[in-house]
């Protein structure tokens, strides 16, 4: 048993014939016959169907029934049961203590679970005092989408709701963090684009219409259900909703009323109907789950409407965005590396130099979406290149970030009245900070530290009114005082007065009556259970003096009453009462005020955030040497001296070896036929020594691509870079064994996902193509792959591979070159030079590096022998041309430019004697 689960039932629970604990199924019991309380939960569980139902019995959260085999399941606790009423025998039954709910509720939320947490609103004693059942309420039902609580959230990534609607191929989705009150719809028309942009949301919970009878059902991720189209991804938890939702008209009625508007122009949806459907029955899931009356009687006070903390409802459209879809997140190791799913490693982590747990967020978000807008990234730029040139600046801003703390969510949980008073306080302190952010950018021009230049007045005030009103350091309950300063509320200030004379008093008391009974160790003490009581130790208890009422005797202890210490105590508790639930109430007045401002505080929340980034990034461009890159509406992309960012930063300074890229061939030049110095080509047929640096090579151009395209600087030394669609990479290959796919298929279906929907603005890179299969039907997939990338397409492809034979490609199609990285070959080893260089490699090393791996002497030696034999026997028939592909004359003179230099060229030897000096190059055989 759990050491936190409740006390055994002393009776163990009957179970039938199939191991299911008898009476599991309260619909088949008669009603009448359960004894009040169950009647009263099963009530409750009706309304909540869809929810696991935990219910407060005194100091646990209780479920019966079917849900409590599933709870005792999920959250390996003990099954024991409690008896059901007459005629009805044992009922299962768990539980969790009261105080360990949130962490018991955060499990079965992320398991995919709705929880309905159904509390006792009055004090229980007030009810046993008038022997009635004491009354609850369902207090707060838990989605995966629709958390605020602290310690359920994850502080650096959003929570997202998402919701969508199908017409045909035509979908709307909808989405929003009600943590933060960010709110999103936008419509499309592909349903693969719809899968993509929830791979990049990552919701917990998506709501889906569904014609089922019983709507409202959660399907866990990985769950079978005929319910969710086939194209969409599994791996989310999804919430089936009535068709009746997303209605046109009333979807619109309701976003009309939310945001107090006539139409929906302002809101920028108003000709999407797609997306207003998406936006309308999301928001309606929210007012049903989370706006609610919330009554408390055991505070005297009423927290009211429980309000659903939204923001503006923003309308986007996927094309303002570069689209990276999952597979080549998962390949570029954006948010987390492939071989451990570690954030260590990936770009995230490479960027992460954010200060605040929103800026963490918006970190996040700006790296799933880089921009397609050239001003936008222009303004991150400019920003980055101001605090790059002012260190103090940068630093003055990042040491004022820190103490800011995450206004964000901590405004959210103020709007939805679920805020403690430390939580206000937090906000005090972070607004308090504001001002000093802004004397710093003060005299500054970039568009992202103008936006913090100023405080909204308002905000301000409420700053010092939150600090003027709550003590530095309030306890996390609310009704139990110690919240208010002195001097706030002159009632208040009464009251704490005469509570405090009434402890004089007894403080005097302890004195006064040792005085007067001679005994030194007499005592005035406290329990909850008999009130204010007189000690004496047990040997002294024949002293004991008239008046003198006994009412417990411990070990040691004799404790007593007195007529006027009851008198005293029934006006000192009834006063801490009083005090409490003004506090209380000053609380919940305080509280509403800053709900009242929490639009004005997201706002200067997110120009904050915005601002952490960016400075982050400076901090970064200052210590990596990043450049600022040139972004063009060409198909052009020129890397000087480029750097993996996250290879770089895990190899000792000086270690890395830059390297240069060239791709798109412009229009200009394929319809004149020009060779300008603009010559590039489209597709790099790269190849070189296993190990030798072409993945990271390759991987390197689409980072520095993105990064530039969320208006960060890049690691290389001048970049630029005309805008991408869209980057695919496919690189490796794995068994799917969940979809039971063979890791050629995987290999095949990515490679025709790419071909299918790359165009001339795509970057496309593609690692080792067709090694799956046949050496004949690999190379002849390779082959044609590049082919149709080159002549259909004309995307900006860097395509690795083993297969040697596609540098013919070259002599072939004007817009292919050949590159390769280059070692160096000495007696016993090879030497890694890193460096990418004009020319096609013929020899990839893979038996070296068989020999250095181990494999023993007889293998690599016949291994050499059957190399031999293949040389001198195959030829590969070059008959895979297609006639259309023969090069013009004017393409063979260019093709000299990507051909002819030699791997040993000019500046080998240099390089090497510099990679000598600092020892940085790298061997095959692990020596450097
Ligand atoms: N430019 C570079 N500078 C320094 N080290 C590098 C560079 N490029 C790659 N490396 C190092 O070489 C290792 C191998 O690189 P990579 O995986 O890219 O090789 P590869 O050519 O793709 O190999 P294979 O063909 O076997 O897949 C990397 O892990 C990295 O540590």
């Amino acid at each position: 048993m759990s050491a936190s689960s409740p006390q055994p039932d002393p009776k163990p629970t009957r179970f039938g014939r199939d191991r299911t604990p008898a009476n599991a199924d309260y619909r088949q019991l008669n009603v009448d016959d359960l004894t009040p309380m169950m009647q009263h939960y099963v009530e409750t569980k009706q309304q909540h169907l869809n929810a696991l139902l935990l219910y407060r019995v005194g100091d646990f959260f209780e479920c019966f029934f079917q849900d409590a085999i599933t709870v005792s399941q999920e959250l390996e606790l003990v099954l024991t049961s409690k008896e059901g009423g007459k005629n009805i025998g044992r009922v299962p039954m768990t539980g969790v203590p009261h105080h360990a709910l949130d962490r018991y509720a955060t499990v079965l939320v992320q398991k995919g679970f709705a929880v309905a947490i159904c509390d006792q609103i009055e004090d229980a004693a007030a009810a046993a005092s008038e022997k009635r059942m004491v009354e609850r309420q369902i207090t707060r039902v838990l989605t995966p989408g629709t958390l605020v609580e602290e310690g359920m959230l994850s502080a650096s990534r959003n929570n997202f709701l998402a919701a969508v609607v199908f017409v045909k191929r035509k979908w709307g989705l909808a989405h929003a963090d009600i943590s933060t009150g960010e709110f999103f719809t936008t419509e499309g028309q592909d349903l693969e684009r719809l899968a993509q942009e929830l791979m990049r949301l990552q919701p917990s919970e998506v709501l889906i219409p569904s014609s089922t009878p019983n709507p409202g059902r959660l399907i866990r991720a990985g769950e079978a259900s005929e319910e969710i189209p086939e194209s969409l991804p599994r791996q989310f938890c999804y919430a089936l909703r009535p068709q009746s939702a997303f209605e046109a008209s009333s979807t619109r009625e309701r976003l009309l009323e939310r945001y107090h508007l006539r139409s929906l122009e302002a809101l920028g949806c108003d000709h999407l109907p797609l997306a207003i459907r998406a936006a309308g029955g999301l928001l309606q899931y929210l007012e049903n789950t989370f706006e609610q009356e919330v009554e408390d009687r055991r505070a005297g006070a009423n927290p009211g409407l429980r309000q659903l903390p939204l923001q503006r409802l923003r309308t986007y459209a996927i094309a303002d965005y570069l689209i990276l879809d999952a597979q080549s997140r998962r390949n570029l190791e954006i948010l987390e590396t492939v071989r451990d799913g570690a954030r260590h490693g990936s770009l995230l982590w490479a960027l992460d130099h954010t200060r605040t747990a929103m800026g963490s967020r918006a970190l996040r978000r700006w790296i799933l979406q880089p921009l397609m807008n050239g001003e936008e990234i222009a303004a991150r730029q400019e920003t980055i290149a101001e605090l790059l040139g002012d260190a103090s600046l940068r630093e003055g801003l990042q040491a004022c970030l820190k103490q800011i703390y995450d206004l964000e969510r901590l405004t959210g949980r103020a709007g939805s009245g679920t805020a403690n008073a430390r939580d206000l306080v937090a906000i005090a302190d972070s607004i308090v900070r504001l001002p000093d952010l802004a004397a710093l950018v003060a005299d500054t021009q970039a568009p992202y530290l103008r936006a913090v230049a100023a405080v909204p007045e308002a905000l301000e005030q409420l700053g010092q009114r939150l600090h003027q009103t709550l003590v530095d350091n309030p306890p996390l309950h609310l009704k139990e005082g110690h919240l208010i300063r002195p001097g706030v509320n002159a009632q208040l200030d009464d009251m704490r007065a005469m509570v405090g004379g009434d402890r004089q008093w007894l403080a005097d008391l302890e004195t006064q009556e040792r005085q007067r009974t001679g005994i030194s160790t007499l005592k005035v003490g406290f329990n909850k259970t008999f009130g204010y009581y007189l000690a004496l130790p047990r040997s002294k208890s024949d002293l004991a003096p008239e008046g003198y009422i006994r009412k417990q005797t411990l070990t040691n202890e004799e404790r007593y009453i007195t007529p006027d210490l009851k008198e005293r105590e029934a006006r000192i508790l009834t006063a801490q009462d009083d005090l409490n639930r003004l506090e209380y109430e000053l609380f919940l007045e305080l509280r509403a005020e800053v709900g009242a401002l929490a639009d004005q505080i997201r706002e200067v929340a997110r120009a904050v955030a915005a601002l952490d980034v960016l400075a982050g990034w400076a901090e970064l461009a200052n210590d990596q040497g990043y450049c600022r890159p040139q972004l063009l509406n060409s198909r052009q992309i020129s890397i000087v001296q480029g750097r993996h960012p996250v290879v770089e930063k895990s190899l000792p300074s000086g270690f890395f070896v830059p390297n240069s890229a060239e791709l798109g061939w412009s229009e200009l030049e394929r319809s004149q036929g020009e060779e300008g110095e603009e010559a590039r080509p489209d597709v790099i047929i790269l190849t070189g020594p296993n190990a030798s640096g072409k993945s990271c090579y390759l991987r390197q151009v689409g980072l520095i691509q993105l990064m530039a395209q969320m208006g960060s600087f890049v690691p290389a030394e001048s970049a630029s870079l005309g805008l991408c669609d869209r980057i695919f990479t496919r690189v490796g290959a794995v068994d799917d064994l969940a979809t039971g796919q063979s890791t050629f298929m995987v290999e095949m279906n990515e490679t025709a996902n790419i071909l299918n929907h790359a165009t001339g603005r795509s970057l496309v890179l593609l690692d080792e193509i067709g090694r799956g299969t046949a050496t004949f039907d690999g190379l002849s997939i390779a082959w044609a792959v590049a082919e149709h990338l080159a002549t259909e397409i004309q995307a900006r492809t860097i395509f690795a591979t083993h297969y040697h034979e596609l540098n013919e490609l070259a002599s072939i199609l004007p817009n292919i070159a050949n590159y390769q990285v280059t070692v160096k070959e000495m007696p016993n080893e090879i030497i890694f030079l890193h460096q990418v260089r004009p020319g096609g490699a013929d020899r990839s090393y893979g038996i070296e590096a068989g020999r250095l791996a181990g494999l023993p002497s007889s293998v690599i030696q016949r291994a050499r022998q059957v190399m031999g034999q293949i040389e001198q026997h195959s030829k590969i028939a070059l008959g895979l041309r297609r006639g259309k592909a023969t090069p013009d004359k004017g393409v063979k003179e260019r093709r000299g430019r990507y051909q002819t230099q030699s791997p040993q060229g000019d500046d080998e030897t240099p390089r090497l004697q510099q990679l000598d000096i600092f020892g940085s190059c790298s061997t095959v055989n692990g020596k450097s």
